[in-house]
């Protein structure tokens, strides 16, 4: 079942084309690739899918339903989550707080209820706690729940902003370069993670330049350059299309096949 299906979706910034008339498929229950050199148009195009960005031209629709334009607080009601490349947490509340933040989203109370600590407030306090536990525990980071989210080590932000995505119940995460800045350790540790959120659900899109974490991850790849799609398919065919070998990965392709 398609999940996300985007059509001649284009994004120009000034006279550059940054995203360039690309269709994409996002089935549910896989993992989605989007690869491709620097400046390729990879962090837009996740912009455009959830309303961080407004297209210039064509359309993204989720389970049906035309969510093109959106803002990012629509689309994530609507169940599209996204984590960034860098971290962007509030750096002076705890690691709960910060999941707790992602809770809003599925919260009804108003502030009346709120003052008056209304049954439905504490209701729904409860309920929100309850989840993002769920989800600090489902990316092993409980033991830090009242930590300070900028003391924490690097690797542990980072599944902070998965927890804290996790937590708003998404059905589509878009993971923007999860594994960046980490040891290949920690990769595998975050490759793991991405398998047990697939397994729990939530399907995934990954813009990420771990070629060895996409390959073995992804069940359906994009290539972009220069914001248009040369290749799409199985890791198998992308990784012998020519056209992506050239543009992108070269050298670093036949080094990890050992090839060349
Ligand atoms: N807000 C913006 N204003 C102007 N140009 C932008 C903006 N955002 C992105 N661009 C440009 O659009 C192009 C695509 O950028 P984008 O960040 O989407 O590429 P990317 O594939 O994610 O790159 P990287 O792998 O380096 O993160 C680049 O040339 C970039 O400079």
């Amino acid at each position: 079942m398609t999940l996300l299906e985007v059509r001649g979706l284009g994004k120009h910034f000034a006279g550059l084309h940054a995203v360039d008339d690309v269709d994409l498929d996002i089935s549910a229950g896989e993992i989605t690739a989007i690869i491709g050199p620097n400046g390729a148009g990879k962090s837009t195009l996740f912009n455009l899918l959830a309303g961080f960005y407004r297209p210039t031209s064509g359309t993204v629709r989720f389970k049906d339903r035309d969510v093109t334009g959106m803002s990012p607080h629509r689309t994530v009601a609507h169940g599209i989550a996204r984590t960034f490349q860098t971290t962007n947490l509030f750096e002076d509340a705890t690691v709960l707080e910060n999941v707790l933040s992602g809770r809003i989203v599925r919260s009804h109370s108003t502030v009346f209820d709120a003052v008056l600590r209304s049954p439905r407030h504490r209701r729904e306090e409860r309920r929100n706690l309850d989840r993002a536990m769920d989800a600090l525990e489902f990316t092993a980071i409980a033991d830090y729940r009242d930590e300070i989210a900028s003391r924490v080590p690097q690797e542990v932000q980072k599944r902070v902003s998965i927890a804290l995505a996790l937590a708003t119940d998404p059905e589509l995460l878009l993971l923007d370069e999860p594994a960046a800045g980490l040891t290949e350790e920690e990769t595998g540790g975050f490759a793991q993670l991405i398998r047990s959120i697939v397994a729990s659900g939530v399907t995934v899109g990954l813009v990420e330049h771990r070629m060895s974490m996409v390959m073995s991850l992804a069940d359906h790849i994009l290539v972009l350059d220069h914001g248009k799609e040369i290749a799409s398919g199985t890791p198998e065919t992308v990784r012998t299309d020519p056209q992506v070998i050239e543009a992108y990965l070269g050298a670093g392709h036949h080094e990890q096949e050992g090839t060349g």
